[in-house]
């Protein structure tokens, strides 16, 4: 009998079960579907810093990712792979570091939409207290002891890419916001990393690693859980594969952090989820609830560089360094639009990109079981750029990204510039219905999947329990929701 287990060891499992592990005489389970290891076993290609050299596809799949899980972005498109991480650390051992926050507006949005607790104020002792910041680490906004290492790479050292964005996008009016972290800062930011010079610092390494040694923590790999079990409405354990074998571990509480895909899929297998649907695949409902609505990600589009030379990061590690927040003027959400470089791309040709996307989403998609196998992954639709102000955003992203294109600082580092997947020229003239066509088949997910256990579910606490996705990456978010929820299971405790 454990007093907690915590299921999933990505970004919000591994500091939940960390924390909680604090407290003498506490007994925490963690149970983890991929492999389990300790920092130094980490496969050599997850310690670099490098994302494009990181081989998801090819090499890493099968232990390190959900390589049958498939998701449709847009009514446009049929599925096509989605990336989850797995194992210990989940998406924080495969991602691409980049250590972001969202800004105050997305906080205190939650709060007013009814989660208690969630303001900007709340929260800010928390993302102090997970991080030490190796360029601010004095702000009163900042931590300097926490367990995840930030730093930012410095505009002198900027590359090829970034080097020629960062001038068009100063040229284009975007204000330098030297930390993209502080309150209040929007425009162009050096890119802040979660890494240690030139390691990866994950949930695994930042929060697992040292607790691991505590007596009250056990950490289980290879434990696909199936489902939460539950006396009346009250949660008393989970039953789970281990090891080949089906076992039931019992708690006094459980708390679900299998992401945004896999948490709504336990929940529904559990009886939690909308009852009609669950009955037709044989579930008997227990409670009648939105599990699996709200999905969101950031619709995302790319414009391609053909470049005359292979990028220059001057011995720094290639990985992307800067990022533009801006308003799109669609509405008044502030900073609903961001453009990232992703860095070196590791695909043996001499090729960059900008990345754009929508940072303030109003589409919503869902996760539905497609049957009760806990080895089955579950069916995922995005339905990205469905609303209507979503579509206009995206088009201000695209109206930005092909401004940039435009430039000369481009037209002398690259022989060609083309957007999405259709390599589309930026000068191509389109008309609303032509845009929305070509929005639709050409958008892509930015693997920031949220939202899909939205507050009020208080069983699932990652970023699937958002109200909408973070204006942000996500992984600062996710562990800081670990966090919280961590603080608010010992505060109970405590009294
Ligand atoms: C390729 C990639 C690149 C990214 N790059 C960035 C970036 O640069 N910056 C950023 O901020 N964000 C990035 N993100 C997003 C960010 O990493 C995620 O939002 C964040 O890690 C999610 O945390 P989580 O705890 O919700 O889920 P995860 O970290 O995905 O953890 C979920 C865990 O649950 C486990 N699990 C799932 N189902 C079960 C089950 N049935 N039983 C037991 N365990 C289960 C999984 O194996 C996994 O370990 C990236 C994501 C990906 C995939």
């Amino acid at each position: 009998m454990y007093d907690t287990i915590v299921v999933g060891a990505g970004s919000a499992g591994a500091a939940v079960a960390a924390r909680l592990s604090e407290d003498d005489g506490r007994r925490v389970l963690l149970l983890e579907a991929g492999p389990d290891y300790r920092s130094a076993d980490a496969v050599p290609m997850l310690r670099g810093v490098e994302p494009g050299k990181v081989h998801l596809a090819r090499e890493l799949a099968a232990s390190h990712t959900f390589p049958d899980l498939v998701a449709t972005r847009s009514s446009a498109q049929q599925p096509l792979p989605y990336i989850r991480g797995r194992g210990a650390g989940g998406s924080s051992a495969i991602n691409g570091l980049f250590a972001i926050r969202p800004p105050r507006e997305d906080f205190d949005g939650w709060a007013a939409q009814g989660c208690t607790g969630w303001s900007f104020d709340d929260v800010l002792p928390l993302l102090t207290a997970m991080e030490s910041d190796q360029d601010f680490p004095d702000e009163p906004y900042h931590g300097a002891h926490g367990p995840t290492p930030i730093v930012r790479p410095r505009r002198e050292d900027f590359a090829t890419v970034d080097a020629a964005v960062d001038r068009i996008t100063e040229r284009l009016g975007h204000p330098w916001a030297p930390d993209h972290n502080a309150p209040g800062s929007t425009g162009v930011s050096p890119y802040a990393y979660n890494s240690f010079g030139t390691e990866r610092v994950s949930t695994n390494d930042a929060y697992l690693e040292p607790a691991r040694e505590r007596p009250g923590l056990e950490v289980r790999g290879d434990a696909l859980v199936d489902r939460v079990l539950f006396s009346g409405s009250r949660a008393v354990g989970v039953r789970a594969v281990a090891g080949g074998t089906v076992v039931e571990f019992r708690s006094a509480e459980v708390v679900l952090c299998a992401g945004a895909i896999h948490s709504p899929a336990i929940l529904q297998r559990s009886g939690i989820g909308p009852a009609a649907e669950l009955r037709e695949l044989g579930v008997d409902p227990l409670t009648d609830l939105p599990v699996g609505h709200g999905l969101q990600d950031h619709p995302g589009i790319t414009l391609a560089l053909g470049l005359h030379e292979p990028v220059d990061y001057g011995g720094l590690p290639e990985r992307g360094q800067l990022c533009v927040r801006f308003d799109t003027g669609v509405g008044e959400e502030p900073d609903d639009g961001m453009l990232g470089t992703p860095g070196a791309l590791g695909v043996g040709v001499t090729a960059g990109g900008v990345i754009g996307w929508v940072n303030r989403v109003s589409s919503t998609g869902r996760v539905r079981i497609a049957g009760t196998d806990p080895a089955l992954d579950p069916s995922v639709d995005f339905d990205m750029l469905s609303a209507p102000e979503d579509m206009q955003r995206f088009r201000a992203v695209v109206d930005e990204l092909r401004r940039i294109a435009a430039a000369p600082e481009m037209k002398e580092i690259a022989a060609f510039t083309a957007l999405g997947a259709e390599l589309v020229s930026p000068e191509t003239p389109m008309t609303d219905d032509e845009f929305a066509r070509f929005s639709l088949t050409n958008v892509v997910d930015t693997v920031h999947a949220s939202g899909s256990c939205r507050m009020g579910s208080p069983d699932a606490p990652d970023v699937v329990v958002l109200p909408w996705v973070p204006r942000a990456n996500t992984n600062l978010t996710a562990i800081l929701v670990g966090e919280k929820i961590a603080r608010d299971i010992r505060g109970g405790r405590t009294g």
